[in-house]
């Protein structure tokens, strides 16, 4: 498909970090498109890109069977910048030598920037970046100069100015690299003459044509659980299909306090969506009796879900399209090709394998701050726009141990609490979440009221985040954790003792389950 406008061509060698570039391109305004590296020489001249980045990755290019572009890329006339990876191969495939290195660099190092050009454009002396190899070019190809080292890599950056390519050992997507976002900036705007064009505001628009493209005239389901994600999702849905979106919002009995009519009150009768409500509840909690095992509960309400929207589907008649408002991190979680498995998400790894419907996931490559300035975009209120995530799964993995209506009615209760004292403390927006966590395979001993108690504790857990990739725990003021812990401790009947979680991600993760 040629491009309508500028576009970065990302080519993906499965690093860590790749859709982290991608949309640090995106922050920078230019469209991008990450494909595997394997993509014919024909598409990428359709593609027309203004760029071409190649990404960090795993292997080693002197290995068996590592991943190489066609060589006739370099022969396009179109400026490349490598990273990591990348600038091994652009080394390796254009004459020049990479060998493992003795020193293996992982983490921050300095960087002395020997010539201010490319990437570099307007630095000098030394720069703090951010390293993650094992291998290292020793000799460069012909045409190229040094243009920065490092202790452990005397070629940590290189270029070729006459052919527009650059390349550096580090990472400059990563925020431990502070000036890799100038970095990029100066690949994109000074050596490929990119402008700027590209908004958010154009990506609802396109998503929008590609989903009405994508559903023709067929009849649209979206999984709607009230969250940013897919209330986004089911903006830009009703903006492509109209009538014939209908929303289903599953009340699984492991929602939050009142959530389900206030879905109800918001989807319905203030945003005029058609929404199906389904009390489900009986069904989960059957299906999850006497099951303990985190992933087991993962996999079987990923599967209830689908059953619940097909059950819903059939009544309408023919549905072919199932929308989720899945999320980058949802997906590298649940492992890809190249990214091992951390937990199955339920709308991507715990999905059922003779699901039927097609998925649409538009918000798929993007990350939460980008899907909240797509809500705003799209006239989402704020107050559903700015709220913390919550699980899909919902309370079930936060009840370590058998999920029961009572240990429910317990965390419910917990979680609220914890809702409204850290909304009255003002620092709601600031923490990404903020929540209670009920191991029922624990209980300690108590006093109160003079009475011996054997009760559950409850771990309050808070963190602040970015994109939920990593995360740190919330600096909370004492006083706000002592008027959550008293009130949890005096309220919530089951509980006698309240525990703070101090656990960043990684090594935690941000769910106990
Ligand atoms: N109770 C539910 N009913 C229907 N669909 C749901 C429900 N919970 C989750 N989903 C589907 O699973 C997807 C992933 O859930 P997730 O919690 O990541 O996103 P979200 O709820 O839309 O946003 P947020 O991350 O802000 O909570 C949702 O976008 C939605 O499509
Ligand atoms: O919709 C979802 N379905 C899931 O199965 C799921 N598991 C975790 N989460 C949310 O994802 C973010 C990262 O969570 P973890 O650090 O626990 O992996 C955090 O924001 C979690 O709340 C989920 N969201
Ligand atoms: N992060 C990377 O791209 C690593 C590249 C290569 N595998 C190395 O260790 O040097
Ligand atoms: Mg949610």
């Amino acid at each position: 498909m040629a491009q309508a406008h500028e576009t970065i061509l990302v080519l993906d060698f499965g690093g860590q970090y790749n859709q982290l570039i991608a949309r640090r391109v995106r922050e920078l305004h230019v469209y991008c498109e990450m494909h595997p590296f394997s993509i014919s020489i024909e598409a990428i001249k359709q593609m027309n890109p203004k760029g071409i980045i190649f990404t960090g990755g795993p292997s080693s290019v002197y290995a068996d069977k590592a991943p190489q572009v066609d060589p006739a890329i370099y022969e396009l006339g179109i400026p490349i910048f490598g990273i990591c990876y990348g600038m091994q191969l652009m080394a390796h495939q254009l004459g020049g030598t990479v060998i493992g290195a003795e020193q293996r660099e992982y983490g921050k190092s300095d960087l002395a920037v020997l010539a201010s050009e490319g990437p570099f454009i307007g630095l000098s002396g030394d720069v703090q970046c951010w390293m993650s190899h094992g291998d290292k070019v020793a000799a460069l190809p012909a045409g190229f100069e040094v243009i920065g080292k490092t202790a452990h890599a005397p070629v940590a950056a290189m270029g070729n100015k006459e052919r527009r390519f650059y390349a550096v050992q580090f990472h400059p997507e990563v925020r431990h690299t502070p000036q890799g976002l100038e970095m990029l900036k100066r690949f994109l705007y000074d050596i490929c003459g990119c402008t700027g064009e590209w908004t958010m505001a154009n990506f609802v628009e396109e998503q929008v044509a590609a989903i009405r493209e994508q559903a023709g005239d067929g009849h649209v389901l979206c999984a709607l659980s009230g969250g940013v994600d897919s209330s986004v999702a089911a903006l830009m849905v009703h903006r492509a299909v109209g009538d014939r979106l209908t929303c289903v919002y599953v009340d699984h009995g492991f929602m939050r306090l009142n959530e389900s009519a206030r879905i109800v009150k918001t989807f319905r009768e203030e945003l005029g969506m058609n929404l199906i409500a389904v009390d489900a509840s009986e069904q989960f909690l059957g299906k999850l009796a006497g099951v303990t095992d985190p992933e087991t509960k993962r996999k079987i309400i990923g599967t209830e879900f689908i059953r619940v929207f097909e059950a819903e589907a059939a009544k309408i008649g023919q549905v072919d399209f199932l929308v989720q408002g899945t999320l980058y991190p949802d997906v590298v979680e649940s492992g890809t090709s190249t990214a091992a498995v951390i937990k199955s998400h339920h709308n991507v790894g715990g999905l059922p394998e003779d699901m039927k419907f097609q998925l649409i996931e538009p918000l798929r490559t993007l990350f939460k701050d980008e899907v909240r300035e797509a809500g705003l975009q799209l006239g989402l209120p704020e107050d559903i726009v700015w709220r913390q995530p919550f699980p899909g799964p919902g309370l079930a993995i936060r009840i370590l141990g058998e999920v029961t209506k009572e240990n429910l009615d317990i965390l419910r209760h917990a979680d609220d609490i914890v809702f409204q004292e850290i909304k009255k403390s003002g620092l709601y927006r600031q923490i990404w979440q903020s929540f209670v966590v009920l191991p029922t395979n624990v209980r300690s001993v108590g006093v109160m009221g003079d009475e011996r108690t054997y009760a559950f504790p409850a771990v309050l857990r808070a963190v602040t985040s970015d994109d939920a990739m990593t995360a740190d725990w919330a600096r909370l003021p004492y006083d706000l954790i002592e008027s959550i812990s008293s009130r949890i401790v005096n309220e919530v009947r089951g509980i006698n003792r309240v525990v703070y979680d101090v656990t960043s991600k990684p090594p935690g993760t941000i769910e106990w389950e």
